[in-house]
């Protein structure tokens, strides 16, 4: 749970935020109404994730009770009634996150997401790459601030080795001109390699070359920013980048699951299949089908049924999570393979052993299944699909619960 601190003198503002944060499963908080009360707690050994603080509160009318939280090191946002130019680039300067003005409803549900922003922002890595060390010093501390994990590079080169070395960096800053590689260049570079294409990728550049964002998008950054930048068009381009990502993972989720068993479904099962087989001439191919399974729906119902074909994906999973497991239709699923062949079955005998050997469901049911492998590379991914089909059949009219291969 991450621990809010809100300071704010007016009780309506006070009831919005709470029923805001209060609707948010990861957040609890801890509203004062004054600076008395809110030093009291930052006193105490309660942690703060981060602060939501109001400038005139009637016991420190100028904004003390910003320097109190920011003092004890607790990521401030200003949520407030005045709009100030250069109250506001003060407040920025001195170290607070954003300044939001209680201009509409809007600014409450703004506030609480920018928190559950920063939230999601810890599990994020983000390379910094900048070969002037004032600018990276500036950008990585910026990015600190709104929590993400930081890293740097000097230059497109440096870079490259430390997204190979990280793969699960999500977010790059790239300056243009740097010596080795520069940033379209590196830009570029990445685009080309398959385990970079959903990197959220931003050029920088305080060149004068007005063609240099249009360059840098062409090259397959998602954006651009020129130097110097104000803190909110930073905010605004990292966030809005990242969360256009988010979305489109989750679109994409969403296509390629299976929503009853969260294992893969038919259609990804095709699509990342074909590029596996066309990677390999050793791909191997199994279906598998959970033998009497209408049974369970005729007498236990279908929600039993819905149940087994949950866990029976779960133990596929555990045993095959190097492979590409997925639900090929009711209750057959398949498995595409690249890996050696012999490991593989010696695999499919333990999975099925551990299916023979435990119970499923509320009702304790015992269950068995029926295998068709098919180790042979044959022209089409949908060929070996099919012979490892027809060996499926073949197990079933074998009395069931085996496996039927072909070599
Ligand atoms: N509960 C549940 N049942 C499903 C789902 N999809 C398909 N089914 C049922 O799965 C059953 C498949 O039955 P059959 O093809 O006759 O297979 P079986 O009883 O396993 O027989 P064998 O394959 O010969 O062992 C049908 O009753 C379908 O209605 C699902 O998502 N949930």
């Amino acid at each position: 749970m991450y621990n809010i601190l809100v300071v704010e003198d007016s009780g309506v503002v006070r009831k919005v935020l709470g029923k805001l944060l209060g609707g948010m499963p990861d957040f609890k908080y801890v509203m004062c109404c004054d600076y008395a009360e809110a030093k009291a707690h930052l006193e105490t050994d309660e942690q703060f994730f981060a602060a939501i603080v109001d400038l005139n509160l009637p016991d420190a009318p100028s904004g003390e009770a910003v320097e109190l939280t920011l003092q004890h090191k607790v990521p401030t946002v200003v949520l407030t009634g005045n709009f100030d130019e250069s109250l506001r680039t003060n407040l920025l300067d001195k170290g607070v996150i954003d300044y939001i003005t209680k201009d509409s409803r809007l600014a409450y549900n703004q506030v609480v997401n920018l928190l559950d922003r920063l939230r999601k922002n810890l599990a994020i890595k983000v390379l910094v790459v900048e070969d002037s060390v004032t600018s990276s010093a500036y950008i990585c501390s910026l990015l600190r601030k709104l929590q993400f994990q930081v890293l740097t590079a000097v230059d497109g080169v440096e870079a490259i080795e430390v997204m190979e070395a990280e793969s699960d960096i999500k977010l790059m800053i790239a300056d243009h001109k740097m010596p080795r590689m520069d940033g379209c260049e590196l830009v570029k570079n990445l685009r080309l390699d398959r385990r970079f294409q959903e990197t959220v990728l931003i050029g920088l550049s305080s060149s004068g070359d007005g063609i240099l964002s249009a360059k840098f998008i062409k090259s397959g950054a998602n954006d651009f920013l020129k130097k110097p930048f104000y803190h909110e068009e930073f905010i605004c381009r990292i966030f809005q980048n990242l969360e256009s990502q988010e979305m489109l993972e989750q679109i994409r989720q969403a296509a390629n699951m299976d929503a009853l068993t969260n294992i893969y479904n038919r259609r990804y099962l095709f699509d990342r299949g074909e590029e596996m087989f066309f990677e390999s001439q050793e791909t191997t191919v199994a279906m598998m089908d959970i033998d009497n399974f209408k049974n369970v729906n005729d007498t236990l119902g279908h929600k039993a049924g819905d149940q087994l074909l949950q866990q029976f994906a779960s133990i596929l999973t555990k045993h095959f999570g190097n492979d590409l497991v997925g639900r090929y239709g009711g209750e057959e699923f398949a498995i595409i393979s690249n890996r050696d062949q012999t490991t593989f079955c010696v695999d499919m005998a333990r999975f099925m052993t551990e299916v023979r050997n435990r119970v499923f469901t509320e009702f304790d049911l015992n269950v068995t299944c029926s295998v068709g492998v098919c180790t042979t590379h044959k022209p089409s991914l949908s060929e070996m699909l099919d012979t490892a089909d027809s060996h499926l059949y073949r197990a079933k009219h074998s009395g069931k619960d085996c496996i039927e291969l072909c070599a």
